[in-house]
């Protein structure tokens, strides 16, 4: 399959167990920078895999769509994609940069204002202080969060979490770009307002791969998709196919 393109990023029978319940956020990530195994486990047996096996190949100028019941390990592959978790077992080779992973469920930390968020993101990808500060302006103009920005995120309804983490992920090219969970959420015209957006930074990203319980983004905007169960794929393919499949 797709022997025609360049192979950019792999899975190669990954499994990753977490060691422990707990939620995942942006100081945790910090926390954990260096010693990532800390979040995950060694331990063979303890614990149902979040990913068994996984085995995947994917190719610049794919759009992949990853669909997949709750808890099905989308969100743990979306992590392993970007860096931010190690498997237990098994091998990521990456030929790409570090991953932007766009994620409602990782990286805000609640109690702080948008405009802080807006800077520990922007270091957590790996961004210089200039390189924050120039992209303030469109990040709050792209979000319509106008005084918002300076109240904690935990007030902040789901739409508003969604414009912000859409339009920081958004303001910084990088060559893959994972998002997860962002795009169905929002109003009707802020939706339509993120589909122009990610139209032109589809055709600067060389890799993006989407989290999406909506058929139809994933029929709009994706050439493949993967369906995963239980932290394995069931079926790799077409959208046409793999939703077929999923319904
Ligand atoms: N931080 C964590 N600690 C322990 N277990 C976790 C953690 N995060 C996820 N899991 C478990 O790993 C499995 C895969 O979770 P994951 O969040 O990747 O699924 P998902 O497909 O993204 O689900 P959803 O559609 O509900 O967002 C689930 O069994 C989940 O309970």
């Amino acid at each position: 399959m797709n022997n025609d393109k360049k192979l950019v990023v792999e899975l190669e029978n990954v499994t990753l167990k977490y060691a422990q319940s707990t939620s995942f956020n942006l100081k945790r990530f910090f926390l954990s920078k260096h010693e990532r195994k800390r979040v995950v486990s060694n331990s063979n047996a303890s614990r149902e895999d979040a990913l068994s096996d996984v085995s995947i190949k994917f190719y610049e100028g794919d759009i992949v769509g990853i669909v997949g019941r709750n808890g099905a390990g989308k969100s743990t592959i979306c992590k392993v994609l970007s860096g931010v978790l190690e498997p237990t077992t098994g091998k990521f080779h990456s030929n790409l940069g570090i991953g932007a992973l766009l994620s409602l469920k990782s990286f805000f930390t609640k109690e702080l204002s948008g405009l802080d968020n807006i800077y520990l993101i922007g270091a957590l990808l790996g961004k210089n202080k200039k390189e924050i500060e120039d992209k303030i302006e469109d990040i709050i103009d792209f979000s319509e969060l106008g005084d918002s920005i300076h109240k904690p995120t935990e007030t902040y309804s789901s739409g508003m979490v969604s414009r912000l983490a859409f339009s920081i992920a958004t303001s910084y090219r990088s060559d893959i770009l994972i998002i997860d969970e962002v795009l169905s959420v929002g109003d009707k015209y802020f939706k339509e307002k993120c589909n122009t957006r990610m139209k032109s930074i589809m055709k600067e990203s060389k890799l993006i791969i989407i989290v999406s319980h909506s058929d139809s983004d994933i029929k709009n905007m994706c050439n493949r998709a993967i369906y995963l169960d239980k932290g394995q794929v069931i079926m790799d393919g077409s959208v046409d196919e793999v939703m077929n499949k999923y319904k």
